[in-house]
């Protein structure tokens, strides 16, 4: 028996009995020896006193009397020990063995682990009994709780489902995954006053932003976007890092509108105009209160479009956007007098080029798509090849080419479409890509130089590109490129349309041959991602655009209309006599 008779050794004791372990032998056997043990009793009835024994290479040592042992603890944990066994002879200090058991929480009742067997003696001894008191019966959740944890559930169960069902079904990324994104918003007025993109936004506010779903054509909050813009505000997408980061970056003034053009940070005939009347908006917001004459702003926002057309000039877009604000311009300023009212209206004017384009663009998708489901009589689904960015990034939104086959993929005629990389500057690897992979079309790119074997060996239903300028006998003048693409076209009997807005047609030139074509610098030609890739001090010639003839091109699709390059100039005047609004 443990002889001490301490009110803990006694509340131990009881415990021991209840768990059934009390004057019960246990063993345990280690790499060097085999230990027995009697919990407050003797192991071996014929070795008196001894409560452990150690056998080890045939002999065998005590290592703690019974009559010497000390048992405490609580009801979380509990230590017993012995002491005064054989003393050890030249080790361990001579001194007598002694050893201690811990009893700790364990589900093996009985399960022995020896910790320490040099010179002391220490063994751990699971006991069941030492682990949680409460007994689990008595755990009841509460009704609240159990409310809780279904709540819980169900949310899960909704932002789980949702999110799957947004990138999936939607291709979201990023924050367009999670649901109802739009009414959470809204509801929870995250966004304010002059947000852009949420429906909260006060009607009188103008729609400035494209985003702007309630009023304007649905283009979704996921579509790529090349600019961003609220009052006071304008961001570009950095196109030139894409597609491995996408980043914004604001456009403060004028001269950074005419560096991101130049550099092309920002391109595509329609997204440059955007930006550059844009960024005159910006600049002319802020300095408002520093103009003093309605005329000295009017002499200001000329001479800055016309600075921005300098940015890159065969791009018509710009030339044809300054005009119309000019236009707007000289006869407002007869009759607004108040100069902020007037700053504020031509504001709104200069913002609504954000719809108009987002609408050209929509239109000439529709109508292209009708076009050429129509012309092209074929029981399979379509097959395009296409060159350069024309998409959401070369405008507003939506696209021109890009925008007729991103409506072909809607209305499911759309089989595949090729589209090339587009060197120098790699507007198809790095952008049409871009785009194509984010609105899941199906698609396979080809190097430039790819595309006679395609045309040739490859069912391709139709060639189908952008333009920068429309002159008056329906020539275009398109990115590099364009044009073998066109005589391609012709030798393997491809029909080759060209999707472009009113706003690139250029009746003050006759022909394609008067249009300047911008050179670019020979880096973009000898080198990538700053890397050479061109044998040093080679010469290069780097013209951006080349002019596709109109008897190449089989039909220019406008927002008005199909038409056949011949026909344009007439069309065109018919249409600038009709339409009555500058902005249309
Ligand atoms: C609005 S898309 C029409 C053109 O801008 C497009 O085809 C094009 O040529 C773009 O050229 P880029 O040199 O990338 O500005």
């Amino acid at each position: 028996d443990c002889s001490s008779e301490s009110d803990k050794s006694k509340f131990v004791r009881e415990k021991m009995k209840t768990w059934g372990i009390y004057n019960q032998i246990y063993s345990v056997t280690s790499r060097t020896a085999t230990y027995r043990f009697g919990i407050c009793s003797l192991p071996n009835n014929s070795i008196s006193n001894a409560a452990i024994l150690q056998e080890e290479n045939n002999e065998s040592h005590i290592l703690g009397q019974l009559d010497q042992s000390d048992l405490t603890g609580t009801d979380k944990w509990m230590l017993l020990t012995y002491e005064n066994g054989t003393r050890y002879v030249n080790t361990c200090g001579n001194k007598t063995r002694s050893a201690a058991i811990i009893f700790i929480c364990g589900q093996k009742l009985g399960d022995i682990t020896v910790v320490e067997e040099n010179c002391n003696y220490v063994f751990e001894f699971q006991l069941p009994g030492l682990c949680s008191t409460v007994p689990q019966a008595t755990k009841k959740l509460s009704g609240s709780v159990i409310f809780f944890i279904i709540l819980l559930c169900l949310a899960s169960a909704y932002l789980i489902g949702g999110f799957f069902y947004m990138r999936v079904k939607h291709g979201a990324r990023g924050i367009d995954q999670i649901p109802n994104l739009d009414f959470w918003q809204r509801i929870g007025n995250f966004i304010g006053e002059k947000c852009d993109h949420c429906r909260c936004c006060k009607t009188n506010v103008p729609r400035t932003g494209y985003l702007f779903q309630e009023s304007g054509p649905d283009l979704h909050v996921m579509d790529v976007q090349a600019i961003r813009y609220q009052r006071g505000s304008l961001l570009i997408l950095d196109q030139l890092r894409l597609p491995d980061e996408t980043v914004y970056v604001p456009i403060n003034t004028i001269d950074d509108a005419w560096k991101a053009i130049h550099t092309m940070a920002i391109r595509g005939a329609s997204a440059i105009a955007v930006c550059g009347v844009l960024s005159v908006a910006v600049e002319l917001y802020h300095s408002r209160t520093k103009f003093d004459s309605i005329p000295s702003i009017l002499q200001f926002v000329t001479d800055q479009l016309n600075y921005l057309i300098t940015a890159r000039p065969t791009a018509f877009n710009m030339t044809e956007a300054a005009k119309m604000i000019i236009d707007y311009l000289i006869p407002l300023s007869n009759k607004q007098q108040n100069l902020t009212l007037y700053i504020n209206e031509l504001l709104d004017f200069m913002e609504q080029l954000l719809q108009r384009d987002l609408d050209h663009n929509r239109s000439i998708g529709q109508l292209g798509a009708e076009m050429i489901h129509q012309q092209i009589t074929t029981k399979k689904k379509l097959t395009i090849l296409t060159h350069a960015n024309t998409g959401s990034l070369a405008t507003v939104g939506f696209g021109t080419a890009l925008g007729i086959i991103r409506q072909l993929n809607t209305n499911n005629l759309l089989q595949l479409v090729y589209f090339t990389e587009t060197r120098p500057c790699n507007q198809g690897s790095r952008l049409t890509a871009y785009e194509l992979v984010h609105d899941r079309i199906p698609h396979t790119m080809i190097c430039d130089s790819m595309a006679g074997l395609l045309m040739r060996t490859q069912p391709v239903h139709a060639v189908l590109v952008g333009a920068e300028r429309i002159t008056a006998n329906g020539d275009i003048a398109n990115i590099i490129g364009t044009y073998q693409l066109a005589i391609l076209a012709k030798q393997h009997d491809i029909p080759f349309y060209v999707a472009a807005a009113t706003t690139s047609i250029d009746l003050t030139t006759r022909t394609g041959s008067q249009i300047i074509i911008e050179q670019r610098p020979s880096s973009e030609m000898t080198s990538l991602k700053g890397m050479n890739i061109a044998a040093e001090g080679v010469q290069v010639w780097n013209p951006a655009f080349d002019i596709t003839p109109a008897q190449l091109i089989s039909s220019i699709i406008t927002e008005h209309g199909v038409f056949k390059p011949d026909e344009l100039e007439e069309k065109l005047l018919t249409l600038q006599r009709t339409v009555k609004s500058p902005i249309s």
